[in-house]
């Protein structure tokens, strides 16, 4: 069996969402698993909504009328004048609503909140694709994901539990697959007490991995508005080049160090299974794009990774002491507890330094635990570029106009925490 994963770009509008079927019903495979994205930008848009609804705002409403036109005009787009086919999207938008209609509940986190509204992009999305499916004639079934992905409390950042989703996905889907297309939603999952949780932003190519390792499917193929992994982000970068066979090593290194194509979390299961993992242009359905498996031959080109919006926080101990273990396991547990991720870290005698995303409310809140005990030093606007298999000449190109704060170099990676110098700086 396969695992298709289309995201967000994909089903953008009534357009993508008519390509997309196109693509389903070209593949010849007779099992098959589509995992779908909410559509185009609309999980930015139910997080807006999410925080007006908590906040109490006055404009909460005109937020969700937003979202609920944009799906609207899709249906009507698609439903040739009959949009019964359609009547479960309907529910969901009467379902939101009427959570909108009550009190936010005092006693319920908003992080819970937050997945319980914003889930709802996920769920239209695939009730739209899945209705215009049948109405093309495809025998298409839908199926909620919240009823096989079991993740823990972690709301926002749920951790799937794996025994217990592999028993469910396999005792639900096994035989189904035999007669329908299967379609079902990215990016969310739930708790044992039947709570919603989501799997951490850009999750969904997570969930196409989970389902292809629990049903060990033959591969997977995550449709991208890109011809496949390039060795640059395009929107970066003018000249780039496809990699057309990856092994899974340099895709988990690309993927970790924020080469946004792939969802680092996707990786590692696949592997584990040796299932390849397809990348392939829904624009170009029709061409190659790249493949990630067991392959002898690593990267055959450098490839650039760019994380803009970067803070570099050095950290002094007050007492004149070392950095050892001590001060580092201080350090290292606020970061946990605030879920910061650390993009560099690097450390001298007497200061450790971490290159992180600037996320102001977050940082100023952990490093309030730490400023008794440590100077802190900020640096904030810098870019993080990471260079996989690099060289002088590579590392030269990079560093144009800019101004090198920190270098670390691996024997496969280097990475450099840089200021831009603008024009100004020529
Ligand atoms: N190395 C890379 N190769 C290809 N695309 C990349 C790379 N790094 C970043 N990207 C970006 O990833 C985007 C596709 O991922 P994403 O927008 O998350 O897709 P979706 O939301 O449809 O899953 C591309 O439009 C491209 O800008
Ligand atoms: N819709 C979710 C999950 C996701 O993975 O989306 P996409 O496949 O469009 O990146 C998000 O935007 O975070």
């Amino acid at each position: 069996m396969q695992v298709f994963k289309f995201g967000g770009a994909s089903v953008k509008n009534a357009h993508g969402v008519r390509n997309v079927a196109g693509i389903i019903q070209q593949q010849n495979s007779s099992q098959l698993l589509v995992v779908i994205s909410a559509m185009g930008e609309t999980t930015n848009a139910l997080e807006q909504l999410t925080w007006a609804y908590l906040r109490r705002q006055a404009d909460t409403d005109t937020f969700w009328q937003r979202i609920r036109a944009n799906h609207e005009q899709v249906i009507q787009e698609l439903a040739d004048g009959d949009t019964s086919a359609f009547s479960q999207v309907y529910d969901l938008f009467a379902e939101v609503e009427s959570l909108l209609q009550r009190e936010p509940d005092p006693y319920t986190r908003p992080d819970q909140v937050y997945d319980q509204l914003v889930s709802y992009g996920e769920l239209l999305s695939t009730r739209i694709v899945n209705a215009y499916l049948n109405q093309m004639g495809l025998d298409s079934y839908w199926v909620d994901a919240r009823r096989l992905i079991r993740t823990d409390d972690s709301f926002r950042e749920g951790k799937v539990d794996w025994k217990q989703t592999c028993e469910y996905i396999t005792d639900s889907l096994a035989e189904l697959l035999n007669s329908s297309v299967v379609i079902t939603q990215g990016f969310i999952g739930s708790t044992r007490e039947g709570y919603t949780t989501t799997l951490g932003r850009d999750g969904s190519d997570y969930t196409a991995a989970i389902f292809a390792y629990c049903l060990e499917a033959s591969n997977v193929t995550i449709w991208k508005d890109v011809p496949g992994v390039l060795n640059a982000d395009p929107k970066w970068f003018d000249e780039t080049v496809k990699i057309d066979q990856l092994t899974y090593q340099d895709a988990i290194e690309l993927a970790y160090y924020g080469a946004t194509v792939i969802h680092p979390k996707t990786i590692k299961p696949l592997q584990n299974k040796h299932i390849p993992l397809y990348v392939r242009s829904f624009l170009q359905p029709q061409d190659y794009g790249t493949v990630i498996g067991n392959f002898e031959q690593r990267l055959p080109i450098s490839s650039f990774i760019f994380k803009m919006n970067q803070t570099l926080i050095s950290f002094h101990p007050k007492d004149f002491s070392f950095i050892a273990e001590e001060n580092l396991s201080k350090i290292f547990g606020q970061f946990a507890e605030y879920g910061v991720k650390i993009n560099l870290m690097q450390n001298t005698a007497i200061s450790f330094s971490v290159a992180v995303d600037n996320r102001p409310d977050r940082l100023a809140r952990l490093l309030a635990g730490l400023q008794e005990e440590f100077r802190i030093s900020y640096n904030e606007g810098l870019e993080l570029i990471t260079i996989r298999h690099y060289d002088d000449r590579t590392i030269e190109r990079v560093l144009v106009n800019k101004k090198l704060l920190v270098e670390q170099k691996s024997r496969y990676t280097v990475q450099l925490v840089v200021k831009d110098l603008g024009t100004h700086g020529l």
